[in-house]
């Protein structure tokens, strides 16, 4: 740990009573993840770093696909890294359950402002399968419905689940899930995080 903040969650208790529904749909929501004191570090650290413009896997911003600014987390971003500890034992927990083969985890803060979103995608480029698990952690206080900004992903069954990007939830799902960000009405901050089965990269 590189910060004294309290980031530890008891994955199991949040999430033995939702695996069934995570193996069916692909899908899950965890509620009430962390302590104020975390939450508080993580919104403390997205909002005062530089946002360097997100990129597609090709190099190029596309703001009609994408509009959020993004800051991979990094040794400069210690209750980022607190955060990504913790979800590492998300990705053990995944292991023992079902047996899902992560060995890392990557992770970014986002924010998107008013007025963008990001079109329908998954999170493994054509032909590659590395990203397992996705999960999205998000920070904002106080959203409410005409904030916009859901996050809709299409889950295995075919059904569409819509959800609100609302301070301290997290969405898990299958990377191989269609997925988009709804047009946003007011500036949305976020942490996208893979759990991946190939070795760490950073
Ligand atoms: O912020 C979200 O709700 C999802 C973001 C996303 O799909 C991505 O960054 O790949
Ligand atoms: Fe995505």
């Amino acid at each position: 740990m590189t910060t004294s903040t309290n980031f530890h969650t008891d994955w199991a208790s949040l999430l033995d009573d939702k695996i069934e529904q995570f193996i069916e749909t692909g899908t899950t929501v965890l509620d009430n993840c962390y302590q104020m004191d975390a939450l508080q570090a993580l919104q403390n650290e997205s909002g005062f770093i530089d946002y360097k413009e997100a990129k597609l896997t090709h190099g190029e911003r596309q703001s009609h696909i994408r509009g959020d600014s993004i800051r991979w987390i990094d040794h400069d971003c210690p209750a980022g890294l607190a955060y990504l500890d913790s979800i590492n034992e998300l990705g053990a927990y995944f292991n023992r359950t079902l047996y899902t083969g992560i060995r890392s985890s990557e992770a970014h803060y986002a924010c998107y402002p008013a007025g963008f979103g990001y079109q329908w995608h998954s999170d493994n480029p054509v032909g590659r399968d590395e990203r397992v698990i996705s999960a999205v952690f998000y920070l904002n206080d106080d959203w409410r419905e005409q904030d916009g900004g859901q996050i809709t992903v299409i889950n295995k069954l075919g059904d569409t689940v819509q959800l609100l990007p609302k301070l301290n939830r997290l969405i898990i799902f299958d990377s191989n899930l269609r997925h988009q960000v709804e047009i946003t009405h007011r500036r949305r901050f976020s942490i996208a995080t893979w759990l991946r089965k190939d070795e760490k990269w950073v």
